[in-house]
């Protein structure tokens, strides 16, 4: 099965406002796809939808075939759990926790040990955060509390990555870091949706969507060719 994320006629609305149109998509195994748009349009509950933290209005949501239609609270957190990682725009990192820690709390819940520790201090070496190991995420700027959310969801290698803004707020080195890591995750399989302004890091997907007035346009041209 190749398909790892397919939306159906997703409609989703916000009382009476359609946000979201009859969008239909499919994520296959090693791509990655970004959805562009103007501010309000709808992406980030659109990543949502697919990150299965909210539910559509109407139409159907499939990971890896399952249909979540019928799926209750606790084995909707399950197939988050097996399959789905995600950079959200605001980090939402753990408070408590030092940024290693933070990189490493979805592993507690999995497996433990050494090598999960240091793959944690690998990524945020990689990161650019080796000396900021020990810090509380009060302590960090927007830039870094972004890259260590981008440490924590690749961490466990999930099937499908979902990052919201991922180059936000970084410096161009570090943006081209976070790129190159979140599109070296495709190469290794997994299904990558990134949802940017940043058309640099749109043209080097696969695929680029424009969302425009609820509906999911994709943008013909040949990323091969650039
Ligand atoms: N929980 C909610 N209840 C009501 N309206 C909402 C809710 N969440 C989002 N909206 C509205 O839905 C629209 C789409 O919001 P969304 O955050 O998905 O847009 P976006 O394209 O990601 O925007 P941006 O690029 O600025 O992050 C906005 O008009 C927003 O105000």
């Amino acid at each position: 099965m190749n398909t790892l994320l397919e939306l159906r006629n997703i409609e989703k609305k916000y009382g009476d406002d359609v946000i979201i149109s009859k969008v239909s998509f499919t994520l296959a195994k090693g791509t990655a796809i970004a959805i562009i748009g103007h501010s309000g349009g709808g992406k980030t509950t659109l990543l949502s939808i697919m990150g299965l933290l909210q539910r559509a209005t109407s139409g159907n949501v499939l990971v890896d075939a399952i249909d979540i239609g019928g799926l209750d609270s606790y084995q909707l957190a399950n197939l988050r759990g097996q399959y789905l990682g995600f950079v959200f725009q605001r980090a939402r990192l753990i408070n408590s926790l030092t940024a290693l820690e933070n990189v490493m709390a979805p592993a507690w819940f999995i497996r433990r040990g050494d090598k999960i520790e240091q793959q944690a201090k690998d990524l945020l070496e990689r990161f650019g955060l080796s000396h900021r190991l020990d810090h509380k995420p009060q302590e960090l700027s927007l830039g870094q509390l972004r890259r260590i959310s981008l440490a924590r969801a690749l961490l466990l290698k999930p099937p499908i990555l979902l990052a919201d803004e991922p180059t936000n707020d970084l410096d161009p080195a570090l943006a081209k870091e976070v790129a190159e890591c979140l599109l070296t995750a495709r190469t290794e399989g997994a299904g990558v949706v990134i949802v940017t302004h940043d058309l640099n890091l749109a043209n080097q997907t696969d695929q680029t969507f424009h969302l425009e007035n609820g509906t999911l346009k994709p943008i013909i041209y040949d990323n091969a060719a650039s």
